[in-house]
């Protein structure tokens, strides 16, 4: 039987994916993008409330996320299928931590690579999450980060994640019948990586002598991104960071990979807006 705390936490994104599509959904959209994991289902539930239009195409991040949107009765549309040109109205995903600057963790569930891909194809990215994961500083309550890893690569790759300061990064193990190494959609490995929480641009910033990473042993949010990014046999980080989609249309370009907005679903019952100050 599911415990009380565990009942609020699924209130608690039920009330967030309403209010996030209601702010958000536009039932003339031409196509929409959804993400992944157990809060998703909720923003596609409330999408299927509110629309009656059957020419919106939702693009999915993965193979779960596609199984969500058929079961639905809504039309999936893979990500390179979308017309040259085309770009998502809104995509909506879940997250596992959110920080003050809407950095986002993504890859709890082992699908960052193809969340990224679709966050960035969207003129806006909106998150939906419980309470947990509202947290001043990326790693406050979430553990490590999930990177997405080619097998071969896998241990040079843990190397070069301990020589940045990663304790222990792990290899994340299936849970189900057959043992081994999970395998991502792209049949790859995701790799666990610890390291302390993370410093915002605004800490970056106050910090008096430009050297806080040196001396914390904490790094920035995006210098982190991009330092295990180019690390060879690094498919994608699961950190959403630098900027987001509106940001990128203002320069006339696409491709922003922070949410404008995250909406947490609170224990009490009400909902928790973090807004990008252009959305
Ligand atoms: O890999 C999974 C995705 O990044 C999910 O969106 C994230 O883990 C949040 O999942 P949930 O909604 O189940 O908390």
């Amino acid at each position: 039987m599911a415990t009380s705390a565990a009942v609020d936490i699924e209130a608690a994104k039920k009330a967030a994916a309403e209010r996030a599509v209601q702010d958000h959904f536009d039932p003339n959209a031409k196509y929409v993008g959804i993400g992944s994991g157990t809060t998703i289902i909720y923003v596609v539930d409330a999408i299927k409330e509110k629309s009656t239009n059957p020419h919106i195409q939702f693009v999915p991040t993965g193979y779960q996320s596609r199984q969500v949107i058929v079961a639905a009765g809504l039309t999936p549309i893979a990500f390179d299928s979308l017309p040259s040109g085309e770009v998502l109205e809104v995509a909506f995903d879940g997250a596992d931590e959110v920080d003050d600057e809407l950095n986002c963790i993504k890859g709890g569930g082992a699908c960052l690579f193809q969340e990224k891909l679709v966050a960035e194809k969207a003129k806006k990215f909106v998150c939906v999450a419980d309470y947990r994961k509202d947290q001043s500083r990326l790693l406050t309550q979430w553990a490590s980060i999930p990177i997405e890893v080619a097998p071969i690569a896998v241990h040079t790759v843990q190397s070069a994640l301990v020589a940045l300061g990663s304790s222990t990064p792990v290899v994340r193990n299936g849970i189900l019948a057959k043992s081994g190494p999970l395998k991502t959609d792209q049949d790859f490995f995701i790799i666990d990586a610890p390291f302390k929480p993370l410093l915002t641009r605004a800490d970056v910033a106050s910090a008096a002598d430009g050297d806080l990473g040196a001396r914390t042993g904490k790094w920035g949010v995006e210098d982190l991104a991009e330092r295990i990014k180019a690390i060879t046999g690094v498919l994608e980080v699961g950190i959403f960071c630098g900027r987001n989609g509106l940001e990128a249309e203002a320069v006339g370009e696409h491709g922003g990979q922070k949410p404008v907005a995250v909406y947490f679903g609170m224990s009490d019952g009400t909902v928790k807006v973090k807004a990008a100050t252009n959305a």
